[in-house]
């Protein structure tokens, strides 16, 4: 299985967006971190802002909503061109209706974790999401330090989907870098989110590339 890299753009520089995305040709998928300061104790952006990144990019779009009450911005942020839209469990009491509006939107729907939400809440959604993203750093600033007790928690969710046969990705997101990424990966994570080690890079391109490297095999490195 090979791993996915997903830069996130929380940590690039949000006044020359265009150009950072152009700085990373070597992504598997563009992470957009979706805050609206109520979810999590940040603002960032919005569809305007995703519908700007389609006209300038190819790569899928994978956005993460950290917000309340999720149902509000499925739709507008199907039309403005996201590929991958992730909700958090803890947002909404009806995850099951909206993971289905998202996959009947045409989009791969995502379901994601804070650290303490246990793994168990997504027990009777397994068949309806292609990811599952695991909070690896309480949401809302990129740069914080990974919480090494989600390593226990991406294994338990790859045999959480394993059990019911599904091969959604196991997402990442977090402090995620060249030391925890090999852990990560070892654990059952195949798509790995990372803004500082990336964008903090001078050269992200060469950063994504070595992240890339450390997340395979030793004997394949
Ligand atoms: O979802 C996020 C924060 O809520 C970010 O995607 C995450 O923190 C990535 O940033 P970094 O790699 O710098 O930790």
């Amino acid at each position: 299985m090979s791993v996915k890299i997903a830069p996130s753009l929380l940590a690039a520089d949000f006044a020359h967006l265009a150009h950072e995305v152009g700085r990373v040709p070597n992504a598997d998928w563009l992470h957009v971190d979706v805050m609206d300061g109520h979810f999590v104790p940040n603002l960032t952006i919005g569809p305007p802002v995703v519908q700007a990144l389609r006209r300038v990019t190819s790569l899928p779009l994978d956005v993460h909503l950290m917000v309340e009450a999720p149902e509000r911005w499925l739709e507008a942020f199907a039309r403005a061109g996201a590929d991958r839209l992730t909700i958090h469990v803890e947002a909404t009491v009806h995850l099951d209706r909206l993971l289905r509006q998202i996959r009947e939107l045409g989009l791969h729907p995502g379901a994601a974790l804070n650290p303490a939400t246990p793994v168990e809440s997504l027990r009777y959604v397994v068949e309806l999401v292609d990811q599952v993203l695991v909070m690896t750093v309480n949401p809302g600033f990129g740069g914080q330090p990974f919480i090494p007790g989600m390593l226990r928690k991406v294994a338990e969710v790859r045999r959480l989907l394993e059990s019911q046969g599904s091969h959604a990705d196991v997402v990442v997101d977090g402090g995620v870098d060249e030391r925890t990424a090999p852990h990560l990966v070892a654990a059952g994570a195949s798509v790995l989110v990372a803004g500082t080690s990336v964008f903090g890079d001078p050269d992200p391109a060469a950063a994504l590339t070595r992240l890339r490297r450390t997340a395979r095999p030793p004997s394949d490195r």
